[in-house]
């Protein structure tokens, strides 16, 4: 019998069994897909509160998740290296964006010709192929197992332990019974990577959300935002689209071999992350844990996320409740 059993392998579910062990707990993972088979390896990885609220909890899970990943690129960790950004405005902005609080050199810079502002700064960025794999291998160090198992309800997960943390993602919106929950797909074009070191992110471009992401050896191009679709088959037309806004953006990017296209769909919740024991389950003889509903954060705030839960999953903590 385990302490905790987590459901779900994204970076939400791993990041949170990792701290659950770390804290001593006998922690098992059930998952439906493989970690490689997940939205979270779909993300372009940047350290970014992508649309999230300007609330101190966010704040304080986003700031926790740079710190971690920043002593994480500095230690080597596999993926993990700290990339320096541009972020381009289309319109000017009073004063520094609420999540600046979290990042060391964020600062102001003169704009380059057609914008109205731009931001310069440095945050972590993953290549979550290998940053999966090494949350797996350093479950194994703690002696826990990822285990393939899709449940059909939260309660069948208590029969493994009497703490059970929700993190599946886009299926919490069935499994949780809630309505907030709705995916917002993402499209991202693969290129090789021509030399580039630096993210250039427009987001404000009338043509589509525009962002740089280069990693190891390519470069993700994004993308798309786009709330209620569901469907994730290439799109030869958008990524033909994602293409040519990257490159009039970073004209180095003409001509880099086109490696391929994905989708994947963020898991956004109406209100943000919950992240909370669930008083309503606890009647039914365990104590239920949810950490979902990240949207387009979830690496961005998994670190933070995850001390919050290893807390909260202890009935002895001196947390409160919220529903
Ligand atoms: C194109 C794109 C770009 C992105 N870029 C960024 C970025 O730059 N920065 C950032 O912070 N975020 C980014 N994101 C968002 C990020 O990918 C998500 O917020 C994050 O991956 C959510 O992680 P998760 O673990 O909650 O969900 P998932 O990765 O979807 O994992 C859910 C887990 O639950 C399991 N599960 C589901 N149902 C069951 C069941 N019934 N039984 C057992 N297991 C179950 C699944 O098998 C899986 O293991 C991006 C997303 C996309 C699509």
């Amino acid at each position: 019998m385990a302490d905790v059993v987590v459901v779900g392998a994204g970076v939400v579910g791993l990041t949170s069994a990792v701290r659950l062990a770390e804290a001593g707990a006998r922690v098992a993972v059930l998952t439906a897909d493989e970690p490689a088979r997940t939205v979270s390896r779909v993300a372009a990885a940047v350290w970014y509160p992508t649309r999230t609220s300007p609330d101190p909890r966010v704040l304080d899970w986003a700031r926790r998740t740079f710190d971690e990943l920043a002593a994480q690129a500095g230690n080597g960790v596999p993926g993990v290296v700290m990339r320096p950004t541009r972020m381009l405005l289309r319109a000017p902005v009073d004063g520094a964006p609420w999540w600046s609080a979290a990042v060391p050199d964020f600062r102001t810079a003169e704009p380059p010709p057609g914008y109205a502002g731009q931001w310069r700064f440095t945050v972590p960025t993953v290549e979550m192929g290998p940053y999966l794999d090494w949350l797996v291998a350093r479950l194994d160090q703690l002696g826990v197992e990822v285990r393939r198992h899709r449940v059909d309800t939260l309660t069948e997960a208590a029969d493994v332990a009497p703490v059970v943390v929700n993190a599946t993602g886009l299926a919490a919106g069935t499994l949780a019974d809630d309505p907030a929950v709705h995916p917002v797909r993402g499209r991202i074009v693969l290129v090789a990577n021509p030399g580039l070191v630096t993210s250039v992110r427009d987001e404000g471009n009338p043509a589509g959300i525009t962002y740089i992401h280069p990693r190891s050896r390519d470069v993700v191009l994004g993308g798309t935002f786009e709330p209620g679709e569901a469907e994730t088959e290439p799109d030869e037309a958008v990524g033909r689209a994602i293409l040519a806004r990257c490159v009039a953006l970073v004209p180095e990017l003409a001509g880099a071999a086109v490696l391929g296209q994905l989708a994947g769909l963020r898991p956004a919740r109406h209100g943000g992350a919950r992240v909370t024991v669930d008083a309503a389950a606890t009647g039914g003889g365990f104590r239920l844990v949810h950490n979902y509903g990240h949207g387009g954060a979830g690496v961005t705030l998994a670190w933070g996320c995850a001390d919050e839960v290893a807390a909260l999953a202890d009935p002895a903590a001196r947390v409160s409740l919220r529903a």
